[in-house]
């Protein structure tokens, strides 16, 4: 019942005015929610390391009615880069109230290949960044009251096969910022973090990797991306979708946790070796 009463009090005049930096916004859900910002009235900052696909996503959002729209190009491998980015929010903006954490470095769908440089370098990526982020960030938002929203996985909460090193990245992220959570509770710090649980999206990236290995259909990367935004705004905890989909195996994990990893087996496309 409150998940669903505090959905239906969302409005989109909510971000109006506010100033939103999007991670990972060239491509993807996270292109998508600059658009749904855009579309809010939002002032919004996009970054990525592919500036001529930002500045289309530039354009789009003032096509859109964007209060104000800019980009700022480079690489999250690079901590210097990510302080950058929120330094860039509060020379141009002159504060944050939303910070969208969504960018994730390239990583491969398959067995565990025990290249440990690549866990290292995508924990740079999907998790130091944020952090480094986060920490740049916290003055302005504490300022503003504002939001944090840290874009996870089902494979963030739930051990699937073929995400080993992504995996590890997203379970980081729900250990620091839970954890952060927690602090900021017992510390009356008025900054809320929303972290987002999500099932198999239909972006290309995703749908290139995963589609003829994963045996179900990706949810629209339109719909993800609003409902990202809604929760943000409404300052939840965590946001499930597609909400059957994860709310249900999460159920499961903690109840029946086999029970759901045979599930998630059965729904992988993979050569098996005859049984013994
Ligand atoms: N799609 C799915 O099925 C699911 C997605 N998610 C999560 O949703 C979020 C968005 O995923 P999705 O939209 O599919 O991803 P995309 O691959 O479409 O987008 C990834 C974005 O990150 C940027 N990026 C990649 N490498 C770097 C880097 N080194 N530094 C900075 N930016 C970088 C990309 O732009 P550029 O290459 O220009 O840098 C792009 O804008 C992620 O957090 C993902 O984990 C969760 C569950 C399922
Ligand atoms: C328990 C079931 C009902 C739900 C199953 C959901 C499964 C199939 C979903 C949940 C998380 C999804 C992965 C993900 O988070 C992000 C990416 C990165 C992208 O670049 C390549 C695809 C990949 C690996 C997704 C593949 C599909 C996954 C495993």
């Amino acid at each position: 019942f409150c998940f669903y009463s505090t959905r239906e009090n969302f409005k989109p005049e909510m971000l109006k005015g506010k100033r939103v930096i999007v991670t990972g916004a060239s491509t993807g859900i996270g292109e998508q929610m600059a658009y749904h910002l855009a579309r809010m009235g939002a002032h919004v900052l996009v970054t990525a390391r592919t500036e001529a696909k930002l500045q289309k996503v530039v354009e789009r959002c003032q096509e859109l009615g964007a209060s104000s729209a800019r980009l700022i190009s480079g690489s999250m491998e690079d901590m210097a880069f990510a302080k950058q980015v929120v330094e860039a929010a509060e020379a141009e903006l002159g504060g944050l109230d939303m910070l969208i954490l969504n960018h994730i470095g390239k990583s491969y769908f398959s067995y565990f290949d025990g290249d440990v440089r690549h866990i290292q370098k995508l924990l740079d990526i999907n998790f130091l960044s944020y952090v480094a982020m986060t920490v740049s960030a916290l003055p302005m938002l504490k300022q503003s009251g504002g939001s944090i929203v840290v874009v996870s996985s089902m494979a963030g909460k739930v051990g699937f096969p073929f995400t080993v090193p992504y995996s590890a990245t997203k379970f980081a992220l729900d250990g620091f910022f839970s954890s952060l959570r927690q602090e900021f509770s017992i510390q009356n710090v008025n900054v809320s973090i929303t972290l987002c649980i999500l099932s198999f999206i239909d972006t290309e990236s995703a749908v290139r990797a995963a589609a003829d290995v994963v045996q179900m259909s990706p949810a629209p990367k339109e719909e993800c991306a609003l409902e990202i935004i809604k929760g943000g705004a409404l300052r939840q905890r965590e946001v499930y979708y597609k909400y059957a989909l994860t709310k249900i195996p999460l159920l499961l994990r903690d109840w029946a946790a086999e029970l759901l990893d045979y599930l998630i087996r059965q729904h992988y496309r993979v050569e098996r070796p005859p049984a013994a």
